[in-house]
């Protein structure tokens, strides 16, 4: 078993912790804060961020804030972990996905799907054929791509959302809660409602 740090203590943490548990290759090394304040995680002492330790285990960064962590991840001197996938997850053979990543339950992520590095795929997300996200990318829970969807580095796909087939996505975009995506959308733009219209 491989032993993988995780950095963040938060409520996404959890559920990255419930991925290692359910996958047999891993185990959990370090859980580290920035918040001194932060003693524990359901019960699973901090520990203190040196850079021994830091280095000791690959590392997962379980902050949810797309920009939050990528600011980590450029300052840690770490090797990053691979993949973490729960194992109700239904992988494509063909699909790729960058080191840093997570897969929570129940993601579907088809036939030659590209992902970038430290994104989130959450749980029961549907991430279509040839679809390609950049890196730092959080697709929420119950998200939908449709095939060959382009998004761009940082962007947030909000919870029940769904994007039809073809469509380009900038980057550091918000996608609203349940918008339906049907153009493409540029950098920095937030997005809601059906038809999705630009709001900021
Ligand atoms: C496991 C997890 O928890 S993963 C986390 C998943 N979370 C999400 O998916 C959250 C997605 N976030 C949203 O949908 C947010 O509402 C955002 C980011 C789109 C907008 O948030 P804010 O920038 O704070 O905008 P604000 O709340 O001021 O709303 C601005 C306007 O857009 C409307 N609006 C906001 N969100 C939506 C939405 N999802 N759909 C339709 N309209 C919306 C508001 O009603 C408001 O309209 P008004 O100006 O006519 O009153």
């Amino acid at each position: 078993m491989h032993k993988i740090s995780i950095y963040g203590a938060s409520g996404h943490a959890k559920v990255v912790l419930d991925c290692i548990r359910s996958n047999s290759n891993f185990t959990l090394g370090y859980l580290f804060d920035d918040n001194p304040a932060v003693k524990e995680l359901q019960g699973i002492a901090l520990s203190t961020a040196s850079q021994k330790k830091i280095e000791a285990y690959p590392l997962v960064i379980t902050i949810g804030n797309n920009k939050i962590r990528k600011k980590i991840a450029d300052q840690l001197q770490s090797v990053i972990a691979p993949p973490i996938i729960h194992q109700s997850a239904v992988i494509s053979t063909t699909s790729r996905l960058g080191d840093g990543s997570v897969v929570m339950p129940g993601v579907i992520l088809n036939a030659d799907a590209q992902i970038g590095s430290h994104c989130i795929l959450n749980s029961g997300a549907v991430i279509e054929h040839d679809c390609k996200l950049a890196n730092y990318v959080h697709i929420s829970p119950k998200a939908a791509l449709a095939g060959n969807v382009r998004v761009g580095e940082g962007t947030q796909i909000g919870i029940g959302a769904q994007v039809i087939q073809g469509i380009t996505i900038g980057k550091w975009c918000t996608i609203g809660a349940g918008a339906v995506i049907i153009k493409d959308v540029p950098d920095g733009a937030t997005v809601v409602g059906n038809p999705g219209r630009i709001i900021k």
